[in-house]
Order: C-alpha cells, then sequence, then structure tokens
C-alpha cells in the first residue's frame, strides 16, 4: 500500500512522519528530495541560477533558500517558474525511491508530499492522510518555527491549497491541534483501520 501524506504548511506532517518512521514505515520526504535535486552540480541548480539570476546562490555555490523563499512566495509567477523546473526532477526522484523501497521488500510506502494536491499526485497513492490544523495553530507554529512575521507566514499559507479544501479530498484526516500523544493515537487508530483492510 502507498500511502499519500500531505497537508497544509506547518500542518504537523513532518512531526506524523518522524511517528511513521519510528514504528518503522518506509518514507519518501518530498521536502528532502526538493533539498537532494538542488545539491551543488545537479542541472536542476544551474536552471534555478539561470532562471532567477546568481542572486540566488550563496558563495559557495549552494542554493540560497532564503532569498529564494522570499521571491517565490511573495509572487504567484516566479513560484510557477520555480515549479516548473523543479516538479519534474522531484516527481522522478521520488517514484525512483519509492520504487526502491518496494523492490527492498517494504509492504507499506509512505510518500510524505506537501504539494500532493496542488501538483495533482493523488494517483501516487493508494490511500491519502491529510494533517490539518487551525488557521490559528498554523499561524503561531509557523512564525515561530521559521522567525517569520505574520505577514510572510501568511503569505507561505496563501501559496497553497486551504487545509479545508485537502480535508475534503482525504481518505483519512489527523486533527493536529493536541498534543503529540493525540496525534499519535489518531495516527495509529487510522492504520489499524488501513492494514486490516489490505
Ligand atoms: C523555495 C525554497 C527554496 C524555500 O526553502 P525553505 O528551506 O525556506 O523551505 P522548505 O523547502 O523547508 O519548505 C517548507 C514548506 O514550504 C512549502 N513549499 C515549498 N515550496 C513550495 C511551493 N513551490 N509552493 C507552495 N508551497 C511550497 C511546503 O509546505 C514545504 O513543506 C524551497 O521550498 C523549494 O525549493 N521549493 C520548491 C520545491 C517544492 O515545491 N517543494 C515542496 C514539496 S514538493
Ligand atoms: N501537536 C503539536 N503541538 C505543538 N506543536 C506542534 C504540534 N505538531 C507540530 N508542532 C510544531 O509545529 C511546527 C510545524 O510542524 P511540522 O514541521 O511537523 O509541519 P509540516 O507540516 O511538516 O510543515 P512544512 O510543510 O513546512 O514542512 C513544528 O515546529 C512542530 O514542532
Amino acid at each position: 500500500m502507498i500511502i499519500g501524506l500531505t497537508g497544509s504548511i506547518a500542518s504537523g506532517k513532518s512531526t506524523v512522519a518522524a511517528m511513521l518512521k519510528e514504528k518503522g514505515y518506509a518514507l519518501v520526504d518530498a521536502d528532502a528530495v526538493a533539498r537532494q535535486v538542488v545539491e551543488p552540480g545537479t542541472e536542476t541548480l544551474a536552471r534555478i541560477s539561470r532562471a532567477f539570476g546568481e542572486d540566488v546562490l550563496q558563495a559557495d555555490k549552494t542554493l540560497n533558500r532564503e532569498k529564494l523563499g522570499a521571491l517565490i512566495f511573495n509572487d504567484p509567477n516566479s513560484r510557477k517558474k520555480l515549479n516548473d523546473i523543479i516538479h519534474p526532477a522531484i516527481r522522478q526522484e521520488m517514484l525512483r525511491q519509492r520504487e526502491e523501497w518496494l523492490a527492498n521488500g517494504a509492504q507499506t510506502v509512505i510518500m510524505d508530499i506537501p504539494l500532493l494536491f496542488e501538483s495533482k499526485l493523488e494517483h501516487f497513492a493508494d490511500k491519502i492522510l491529510v494533517v490539518s490544523v487551525s488557521e490559528e495553530n498554523q499561524l503561531a507554529r509557523l512564525m515561530q518555527r521559521n522567525g517569520l512575521t505574520a505577514q510572510d507566514a501568511r503569505a507561505r499559507i496563501s501559496s497553497q491549497l486551504p487545509v479545508s479544501e485537502k480535508e475534503k479530498r482525504a481518505d483519512a484526516v489527523i486533527y493536529n491541534n493536541g498534543s503529540i500523544a493525540e496525534t499519535e493515537r489518531q495516527l495509529e487508530w487510522i492504520l489499524e483501520k488501513w492494514n486490516a483492510a489490505v
């Protein structure tokens, strides 16, 4: 079974992904893959620097994530330009990792993909698990985790589909507004249900 794990920015996907990893599940992490495909020397990084200028590179030729983030989270055209360059490379590497896990005998693979719905990748998964959070908690957690102003945090939140929309399209939803232990209990209940059905 392939489980697509998604949600909105700072909803708690990585927190849930860490729980799944701890339980021994195979995991493909789109954010980690997104870092891998822009390592120095990659064609994708060269294309990004041609499209956005050398300014988005640091002195050591690694990607200046802060600078590129400030551009793309505040401007839909820049975001589309980056997505058009980087998403094909991310998709290809995620599928490669999924196949590798399956070839190594994994029965279930978790694909943690923040933009699963926005990028129309529903077909990557048999079941879709959405991690949801209230607007209030999302804003507070994002501001705190990334040290952002409310304005910058809102720009990031509005660059994705609203979490209420994602909930409607989910096979199961985890409401991550309480304690970490409550979130883990919801996860265990969903896994029990899905594992019993296969
Ligand atoms: C713009 C970049 C360099 C900013 O890096 P930064 O370290 O600040 O953020 P990080 O990569 O940890 O992403 C944090 C979260 O932002 C959100 N996010 C990232 N990219 C996008 C995007 N293009 N559109 C909407 N939301 C996005 C996701 O929820 C993600 O989990 C980076 O996010 C990036 O390369 N984005 C493009 C790749 C992408 O779409 N990644 C999302 C998963 S496929
Ligand atoms: N139940 C919770 N109670 C309090 N804080 C939490 C809870 N769940 C997650 N957090 C915190 O909220 C922040 C966002 O969580 P996390 O990084 O898991 O979200 P994410 O959905 O993976 O975000 P992104 O899309 O940006 O990668 C983190 O700082 C995390 O420690």
